[in-house]
C-alpha cells in the first residue's frame, strides 16, 4: 500500500466488493475490505460452501463491467467465461403434461452465461494494494470524521483518515443505515408475498468417457410454471441442476412442514421434475433448506459529499425474476469509474479531491432513474416467468419481436474503450430488440432507456394491431354491405 495514495474502505466482500476493489486498486487506490462473514478459503468454510450453490445468471452488463475493470491481459475475464460458466440459450418451458417448448432467448446468437464459481485466485485478496479482513463487521461510521468502526473477535476497533467509504453490503447495509444518519435519503423497502426454496436435481449416470451427464438440457433455463407459483432449475458445473420453488408464503403454510404434503404437491405439479429430484432428496431438501424472503429496496441518493456511496444490493435489492442483481451492481461499479475518471479524480493524494464530490454527485443523480427501472421489470418478470410465457398471445409477440429483429438490425455494442469514457452512449440505434434482449444483451444502453424505448414500440406495435383490427371491421362493412346489395339484386 502507498500512502501518496488516496485510501478506500469497502464494506462487504460479497459479489460487488470484490468486483469494486478489483477497478478501485487497477486505479492505484489502497483498497481495505471487511468482510463479516469468514475467510472462505478456511477448511471449515470450505466445506460449507460446498453444500451451498452458488449459480447465478451472467449476463452482458456484468460481463461488460468485467472487461472495463479489467487488467490489460483481460485474463479475469478470460477466466471467467472458459472456466466458470455455461452458456445459456433461452427458457424451457415444462407444462404439466410433461411437453417442452424451448424460447430462446435472442435470435442473434447471443447466449446468456450462467456463473458457476469464481476463482479465489482471481479475487482481488491476490492483489499488492489490497487488503481484507474476514469477521470484521463494520458497526458505525462518522463520515465528517472519517472514522469507521468494525467488530472483529468481539473487538470494537477503529480505521481512521480514509478517503472513501464504499458500502457494499448487501440487503441489509450497514453503509446505508449509517448515510441516512447524516443526509436526506429517501428509502423503501418491499417484501413480496412469495417465499423462495432450493431443491436440487443430481447429476446423471457416467457417460462413456466416465464424466457426468446432465439429466436435463444444461443450455436452458428450465421452468415449470403454474401461475400463483412456479419451479425452475439451473445447471451446475458438476452436471446438477439447482432448482428453486417460488410460491405464496400461504401455499408454505398449507404444507405446514409436513414433507409428505410437500412431495404430495410436487407429484400433482412437477412430476417430471420430482422424478429427477428423487423424492426422498427433494423431501430433505423441504425439511432442512430455508424458506427465504424476497425484498425490493429503493433509496436515493447514493452517496454522500465526497466521503461515501452505496453499490449493489445496499443501493437496489431486487426481486432475483430477470437474473440482474449481480448485473445491475456490476454495472454500478463500471459506471462510477467511468464517472470518476470523467470529473478527474486520481487515486493520487498530491491531485485535488473537489472532483471526488462531483462524480458521486452525478452518479446519484444519473443512476437512480436506471436502478429504478430495473427493480420495477424484476417484479414484473415474475409474472411473465410463472404464467405469461404459455400465452399464446405473448408468443406470437415474442415470434413478431424475433421477425423485425432479424429485419432490423441494431448497430453492434460500443466497445468496453468507449464504454470507459461514457457509460450509455447508445440508445438510439437499438435496431429492433426486444425489451428482454436490451436489458439482457445490451450494457451500452440504459435500463431506463431501454424501457423507453420498448415502451414507445409498444405503443407503436398496439397502434398497428389496433389499425389492422379496425382497417378488418371496415373491409368485412364493406363485404357484407356488397352481398346484401348482391342478394337484393
Ligand atoms: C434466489 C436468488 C437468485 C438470484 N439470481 C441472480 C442471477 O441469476 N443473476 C443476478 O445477476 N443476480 C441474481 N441474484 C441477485 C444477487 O444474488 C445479488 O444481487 C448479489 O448477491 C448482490 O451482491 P452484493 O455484493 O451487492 O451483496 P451481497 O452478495 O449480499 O454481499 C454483501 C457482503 O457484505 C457482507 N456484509 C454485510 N454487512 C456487512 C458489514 N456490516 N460489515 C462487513 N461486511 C458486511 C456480507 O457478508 C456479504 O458478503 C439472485 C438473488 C437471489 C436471492
Ligand atoms: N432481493 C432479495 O429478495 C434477496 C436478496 N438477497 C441478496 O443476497 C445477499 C446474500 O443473501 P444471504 O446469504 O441469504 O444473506 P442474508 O440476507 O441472510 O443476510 C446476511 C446477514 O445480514 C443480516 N440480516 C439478515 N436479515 C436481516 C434483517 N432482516 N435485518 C437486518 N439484518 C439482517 C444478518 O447479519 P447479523 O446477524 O450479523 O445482523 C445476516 O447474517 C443478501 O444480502 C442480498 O443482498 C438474498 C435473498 C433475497
Ligand atoms: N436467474 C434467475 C433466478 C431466479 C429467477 C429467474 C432468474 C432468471 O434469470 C430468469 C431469466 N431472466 C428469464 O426471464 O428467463
Amino acid at each position: 500500500m502507498s500512502s501518496d495514495n488516496r485510501t478506500v474502505v469497502i464494506s462487504g466482500a460479497g459479489l460487488v466488493g470484490c468486483v469494486a476493489a478489483i477497478g478501485l486498486a487497477g486505479k492505484g487506490w489502497n483498497v481495505q475490505i471487511y468482510e463479516s462473514r469468514p475467510d472462505p478459503r478456511s477448511p471449515s468454510q470450505l466445506q460449507k460452501l460446498s453444500r451451498r450453490s452458488i449459480n447465478l445468471a451472467i449476463s452482458s452488463r456484468a460481463l461488460m463491467a468485467i472487461k472495463s475493470i479489467d487488467s490489460d491481459d483481460g485474463l479475469l475475464y478470460h477466466r471467467l467465461i472458459t472456466d466458470a460458466t455455461i452458456p445459456m440459450k433461452g427458457r424451457m418451458i415444462h407444462s404439466l403434461d410433461g411437453s417442452l417448448d424451448s424460447q430462446i432467448y435472442s435470435n442473434n446468437g447471443e447466449a446468456r452465461l450462467w456463473l458457476c464459481s469464481l476463482e479465489m485466485s482471481h479475487s482481488p485478496i491476490s492483489l499488492p494494494n489490497v487488503s481484507i479482513s474476514f469477521d470484521a463487521k463494520i458497526r458505525s461510521v462518522q463520515f465528517d470524521e472519517r472514522v469507521l468502526h468494525y467488530e472483529q473477535n468481539g473487538a470494537t476497533a477503529a480505521h481512521k483518515d480514509w478517503d472513501l467509504v464504499l458500502g457494499a453490503d448487501g440487503a441489509h447495509s450497514v453503509i446505508r443505515n449509517q448515510l441516512m444518519r447524516v443526509m436526506r435519503m429517501d428509502y423503501a423497502q418491499e417484501y413480496i408475498p412469495h417465499a423462495y426454496l432450493e431443491l436440487s436435481i443430481p447429476a446423471g449416470p457416467v457417460d462413456g468417457l466416465g464424466r457426468p451427464t446432465f439429466l436435463l438440457d444444461a443450455h436452458h433455463l428450465h421452468i415449470w410454471p403454474r401461475q400463483s407459483f412456479m419451479l425452475i432449475a439451473l445447471p451446475n458445473q458438476d452436471c446438477s441442476f439447482t432448482c428453486t420453488f417460488f410460491a405464496p408464503f400461504e401455499k408454505f403454510a398449507q404444507l405446514a412442514d409436513s414433507k409428505d404434503r410437500f412431495v404430495e404437491l410436487f407429484r400433482r405439479e412437477f412430476p417430471d421434475a420430482l422424478a429427477l429430484m428423487g423424492e426422498e432428496c427433494a423431501a430433505d431438501d423441504f425439511t432442512h433448506n430455508p424458506q427465504g424472503s424476497l425484498v425490493t429496496i429503493r433509496c436515493s441518493p447514493y452517496h454522500y459529499s465526497d466521503r461515501a456511496v452505496i453499490l449493489g444490493d445496499a443501493a437496489h435489492s431486487m426481486v432475483p425474476f430477470y437474473g440482474q442483481g449481480m448485473n445491475a451492481g456490476f454495472e454500478d461499479v463500471r459506471v462510477l469509474l467511468a464517472m470518476m475518471d470523467s470529473a478527474g479524480v486520481r487515486s493520487d493524494k498530491s491531485t485535488p479531491v473537489q472532483p471526488l464530490g462531483v462524480a458521486l454527485e452525478r452518479y446519484s443523480r444519473e443512476r437512480s432513474r436506471d436502478l429504478r427501472s430495473i427493480v420495477d421489470l424484476a417484479m414484473g418478470n415474475y409474472v411473465e416467468m410463472r404464467s405469461k410465457v404459455t400465452n399464446p398471445l405473448y408468443k406470437l409477440r415474442k415470434g413478431l419481436d424475433a421477425l423485425l429483429n432479424t429485419l432490423i438490425r441494431p448497430a453492434a455494442v460500443a466497445s468496453p474503450e468507449i464504454l470507459r469514457r461514457e457509460p450509455f452512449p447508445t440508445a438510439a440505434s437499438s435496431g429492433w430488440m426486444s425489451l428482454y434482449q436490451l436489458v439482457t444483451f445490451r450494457p451500452d444502453i440504459s435500463y431506463a432507456d431501454a424501457e423507453e424505448v420498448s415502451r414507445r414500440r409498444d405503443e407503436r406495435v398496439s397502434l398497428v394491431g389496433k389499425g389492422s383490427i379496425a382497417g378488418l371491421v371496415v373491409a368485412a362493412g364493406v363485404l357484407v354491405a356488397k352481398v346484401c346489395r348482391e342478394m337484393r339484386k
